[in-house]
């Protein structure tokens, strides 16, 4: 039934693992059960499902389906032995798990092409308008990502740095495509926190005229305080993340970009 297979289609706020066979769901129990906040089976895991979060921080937040291979590459990716190739290797396929999957929540139009047989096809086509803007820099490490899928698409940057103490986040620069209030914009930063280096880049984007419902946020950790502080900061915005977990990987940047 059409209505069946929409449900199970990723990233729409379903409950992805309802249909999965009880030795499938078992088995992701068992991975949210071994994760880093765990120390033995008889304590309560602070792994946070989709479906203990959809609640509590609202449609704005997308989940990537959890499945064995994103589950192994936020393995490697929290694993303190795991070597900075594998690291940076494994971070790069994360993320571009997401943003092909922020590319499916942009707008396609219908279209109709001619086969090599001279058959039409009744297709689609992305809709121009989009771009990326980067948070340096973490951010940075997704540039390339969202260029794999999208050759020229443009990329703007802001530059925020927290205060270590008082984690007040600050602006210190930013740049984007003259018109960027017409677009829509994948906002690209890979860990969510506290929340504030994205609530205050996101600041700045609805400072240059952008609406913040034509931001989709593209992150692969998330707390649920980070996510409910951006959603309750912005209401209307898209957040699209792998995992969200009381404990945010935030030596991501350092590991990434070697400075550790
Ligand atoms: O949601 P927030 O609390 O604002 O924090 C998000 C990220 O920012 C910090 O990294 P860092 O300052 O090292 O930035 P970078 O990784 O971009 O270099 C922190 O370690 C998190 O990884």
């Amino acid at each position: 039934m059409e209505t069946d297979f929409i449900d199970k289609m990723p990233c729409h706020n379903q409950q992805l693992n309802n249909s999965e066979s009880p030795e499938h769901a078992a088995k992701h129990v068992r991975f949210a059960r071994s994760s880093e906040s765990c120390q033995n089976d008889d304590e309560p895991c602070e792994n946070v499902t989709m479906n203990d979060t959809q609640p509590q921080i609202g449609p704005q937040l997308k989940l990537l389906p959890l499945n064995d291979q994103i589950r192994e590459l936020q393995t490697i990716i929290r694993d303190k032995t795991t070597s900075r190739g594998d690291f940076v290797f494994c971070a790069d396929r994360l993320i571009r798990l997401v943003v092909e999957e922020g590319l499916n929540q942009l707008p396609y139009s219908e279209c109709t092409v001619t086969t090599p047989t001279g058959h039409k096809y009744e297709g689609v086509k992305f809709e121009k308008g989009n771009c990326g803007v980067s948070i340096m820099r973490s951010g940075e490490a997704m540039e390339q990502g969202l260029r794999d899928c999208c050759r020229s698409i443009r990329i703007g940057k802001i530059l925020i740095q927290s205060d270590e103490e008082t984690q007040k986040a600050k602006v210190y620069y930013a740049k984007f495509p003259p018109d960027i209030s017409r677009r829509k914009v994948l906002l690209m930063y890979p860990i969510l926190s506290t929340g504030n280096t994205v609530i205050e880049a996101v600041r700045v984007l609805t400072e240059h005229g952008l609406q913040a419902k034509h931001i989709i946020l593209l992150s692969l950790f998330s707390t649920p305080h980070g996510a409910q502080s951006i959603v309750k900061e912005f209401p209307d915005i898209t957040i699209l993340t792998t995992e969200v977990h009381a404990v945010a990987p935030t030596h991501f940047g350092q590991r990434y970009f070697g400075t550790d």
